[in-house]
């Protein structure tokens, strides 16, 4: 496994294409070469994870891909392993052609495959179909093959991409491998770490091929994965006035628990100071639950005035609801001029009136939010999530979360940064109440928004990572997340 510089670097299929096309032409190492580069690092995977197996299945494409798949088979059986190949036609290109007759020569043998066919008895099946080649969703007897690969039970390799992924956006258009393992080779692909390609690819293992660095450098990448990180540690001398004043918006009637967490979130992530503004009736119940969190009966807009001088940021949103309160406290917050995060019936208010924000705000909405303020369905908001987030920071200039496998976070400019953690255990609710808290929190605390946004939603997501480790996925909820996020704040992993 090659660690390579670049491998925080994200990169469309055509961007992967041209570093392919540079080491061919700049560098001189011809595509075969890369491909049985590629065979050889796959068979070290291949060896890696499972040890003990002597017996091989390999499904071939008709293209490079496939031609992976041909030289890991002819390099598996060089190894004294045995290796059936199982093609879906005839290989396509030179190199994929070249690779296929290396395995005959060798003596390896293809099999032909057919609609019911029973599937060679293997320890490990390896996905050699489609790579950066997929072009749609797989046609339906590609589709059954790959159920039945699922089916047998057998652990899965996937070459480069998992079989029916979208390589350039993660969505998997109908049927799709899911892998066991995935090896990528030469640079990482964007879509491999977001939407549904994290539930197919498996453990997701990158290799540079032993490409000298020199291929990536000022090479154009199209996102950044983010890196664990967190705050420096807090000046002696500090004092809670150093950090921020949040003051956190929402809690229509009966609904007081989502505003609760955004402001214990808030605290838990340094903010200095942190007031709530909420429907009387819940005072009550928040001084007695968290007295740190000053909390004040807003009736209206007349009544939150007054509270906006002494805040540093607002976050908006949390249970906030869409009536005629809601609606009012939320156009004084955002004339106010007031660095802010915008979460939930924030966004939803937004949608109906839309406007810029001038580098003033961060937005975090989940695919459902952000098909909303794009005025368009949340299918095509998954087809493509980069490009989603892109246009949502554009057209609101402001950074913007597109929430969901994978989070993105992009900036006006069209920067993107993409976030690897994260469980299916943090769909649940009061999560983003969290976040809008954590990343208010990060604000006030002298974060641009770039910054609040990054570094939020990475805290936020290893710590939903950490409690679950801690106790399983299921019946995680948000407050579970509060004490890991204190310890990562102050980098500690533990
Ligand atoms: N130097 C390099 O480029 C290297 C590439 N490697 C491997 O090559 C694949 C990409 O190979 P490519 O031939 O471009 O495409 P695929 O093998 O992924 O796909 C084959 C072929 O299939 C057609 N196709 C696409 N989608 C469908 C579909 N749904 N149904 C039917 N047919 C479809 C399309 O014409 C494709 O061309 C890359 O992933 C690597 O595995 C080497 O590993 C490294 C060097
Ligand atoms: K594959």
């Amino acid at each position: 496994m090659t660690a390579s510089a670049h491998r925080q670097e994200l990169y469309t299929v055509e961007q992967v294409r041209a570093l392919d096309r540079h080491a061919i032409d700049d560098l001189g190492i011809p595509g075969y070469e890369l491909m049985e580069r590629a065979a050889a690092a796959a068979l070290v995977c291949l060896r890696e994870h499972w040890p003990h197996a002597r017996r091989m299945a390999v499904y071939c494409g008709v293209g490079n891909n496939g031609g992976d798949g041909f030289l890991l088979a002819a390099l598996a059986r060089e190894a004294g392993l045995q290796a059936a190949v199982v093609a879906l036609g005839d290989s396509r290109g030179d190199d994929a052609e070249r690779a296929r007759e290396a395995y005959e020569r060798g003596g390896g043998e293809v099999l032909s495959w057919e609609g019911q066919d029973e599937l060679p008895d293997a320890e490990v099946q390896v996905d050699a179909l489609y790579g950066t080649g997929l072009q749609r969703a797989l046609a339906p007897e590609v589709a059954q093959l790959v159920r039945q690969i699922r089916a047998s039970g057998r652990p899965v390799l996937a070459l480069d991409v998992p079989s029916g992924i979208n390589a350039d956006t993660g969505e998997a258009p109908g049927e799709a491998i899911r892998a066991d393992v995935t090896i990528s080779f030469i640079a990482a692909k964007r879509g491999l770490y977001t939407g549904q390609a994290p539930g197919y690819t498996g453990q997701l293992q990158l290799d540079g091929l032993g490409l000298p660095a020199a291929l990536w450098q000022g090479r154009e990448a199209d996102a950044v994965l983010m890196q664990p990180a967190a705050l420096p540690p807090r000046p002696r001398q500090s004092h809670k006035g150093d950090n921020g004043h949040v003051l956190a918006i929402g809690g229509e009637h009966g609904t007081a628990g989502a505003i609760r967490l955004c402001g214990e979130a808030a605290l838990r992530a340094g903010a200095g100071l942190v007031s709530v503004a909420t429907r009387a009736e819940h005072l009550p119940a928040l001084n007695s639950a968290r007295p740190e969190l000053m909390a004040h009966a807003v009736d209206g807009p007349q009544a939150l005035e007054p509270l906006l001088p002494r805040a540093t940021v607002l976050a908006v949103g949390p249970g906030l609801g869409q009536g005629a309160w809601g609606h009012a406290l939320w156009l004084t917050a955002l004339d106010a001029g007031i660095p802010l995060v915008l979460d939930a019936d924030g966004l939803n208010l937004l949608a109906q009136e839309p406007r810029k924000f001038h580098g003033l705000a961060v937005l975090t909405p989940h695919p459902g939010e952000a098909a909303r303020l794009l005025g368009r369905d949340t299918a095509s908001i998954s087809a493509d999530r980069f490009a989603a987030v892109r246009e949502l920071a554009r057209r609101y200039d402001a950074v913007v979360v597109l929430k969901g496998a994978g989070s993105l976070v992009a900036d006006p400019t069209g920067h993107v940064a993409l976030c690897p953690w994260g469980n299916p255990g943090m769909a649940s609710g009061g999560m983003g109440d969290l976040l809008t808290g954590i990343v208010a929190a990060l604000l006030a605390q002298g974060c641009s928004l770039w910054e609040a946004a990054c570094l939020g939603v990475g805290l936020h997501a290893r710590a939903g990572d950490l409690a679950a480790r801690r106790g399983g996925e299921r019946g995680l909820i948000a407050s579970d997340l509060l004490e890991p996020l204190r310890g990562l704040l102050n980098g500690r992993e533990s």
